[in-house]
């Protein structure tokens, strides 16, 4: 179990450094169980290997983290809280949706009753069913990315961290991906949520972090970062999103394209 008071994501000037390049600078974050944050910045930002240091997939080369309450230099104690979609799921060509879903539990050491009755239930709730016995090789990206973010979220993490979740989704799957964060959030997940689509962090949000440079160059619940200082009249959360990039130099114009859900 994890400490009950412990903040679901605490950082402390996380950085990681390639070579010359730093890729994160000094990452300062709390974020508060059941929360969901959205985690922006534009391409190099340095958000996948954030999300890979607090996953344990890469050492910070300074500061430390703790992912529900647990160190995150001890692997052990934090991969059972957590749940991770890359950009690319880890996922098998040669086994059929359902296996790769019962493989997955398996390595989470889920009791079989349930992991068989979540596996169903998610199944059917993001249309997957019908195909759930034929070989993932002959899935499409959307099929893929589903069986992706199931497999990260089927053992109830205490925090999943998404990347690009709606990724290669048709608006009808994109909205179930939606609902389907904010009925985890409800149930007290946390979810770390990384993508450039600006208007699902603007819906789904409680509080959003942009990353510039390695750097966080903004925090605050949408509502404040969509607010102008000066004036308090409110703009867009791509405005917002645009201006801070823009400010803290760089071309973040040419990132902020929402790429085709
Ligand atoms: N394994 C690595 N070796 C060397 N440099 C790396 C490595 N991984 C990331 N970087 C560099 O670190 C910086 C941050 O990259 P990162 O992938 O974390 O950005 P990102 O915000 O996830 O970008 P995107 O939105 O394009 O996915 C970039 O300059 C990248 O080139």
């Amino acid at each position: 179990m994890s400490p009950p008071d412990a903040p679901a994501i605490e950082t402390d000037g996380l950085t990681k450094r390639y070579g010359e390049t730093t890729a994160v600078a000094g990452l300062t974050v709390t974020v508060d169980r059941g929360t969901i944050y959205g985690f922006l910045g534009p391409n190099g930002a340095g958000k996948t290997t954030t999300m890979r240091m607090l996953t344990t997939l890469t050492k910070p080369t300074s500061g430390t983290a703790r992912v529900a309450g647990q160190p995150i230099t001890d692997r052990e104690s934090v991969t059972p809280h957590i749940g991770y979609l890359p950009e690319e799921p880890p996922i098998y060509d040669e086994l059929t949706g359902r296996e790769q879903l019962e493989y997955a539990a398996g390595l989470r050491d889920l009791p079989e009753a349930e992991s068989t009755e979540r596996i169903e239930s998610l199944l059917e709730r993001f249309d997957l069913r019908a195909d759930a016995d034929r070989r993932i090789e002959g899935y499409s990206k959307g099929m893929r990315q589903k069986v992706g973010v199931i497999q990260a979220v089927l053992h109830e993490p205490d925090v999943a961290f998404l990347d690009e979740p709606t990724s290669g989704l048709d608006p009808r799957a994109a909205r179930t991906m939606r609902n389907t964060i904010a009925d985890l959030a409800d149930q007290e997940m946390t979810i770390f949520l990384s993508t450039h689509i600006l208007p699902v962090v603007d819906e789904l949000a409680d509080e959003i972090g942009v990353l510039h440079d390695g750097k966080l160059v903004a925090q605050g619940e949408p509502e404040t970062l969509k607010s102008r200082a000066e004036t308090g009249e409110s703009r867009s959360l791509e405005d917002a999103f645009l201006e801070v990039t823009q400010k803290h130099g760089g071309d973040a114009g040419q990132s902020a394209e929402p790429p085709a859900e």
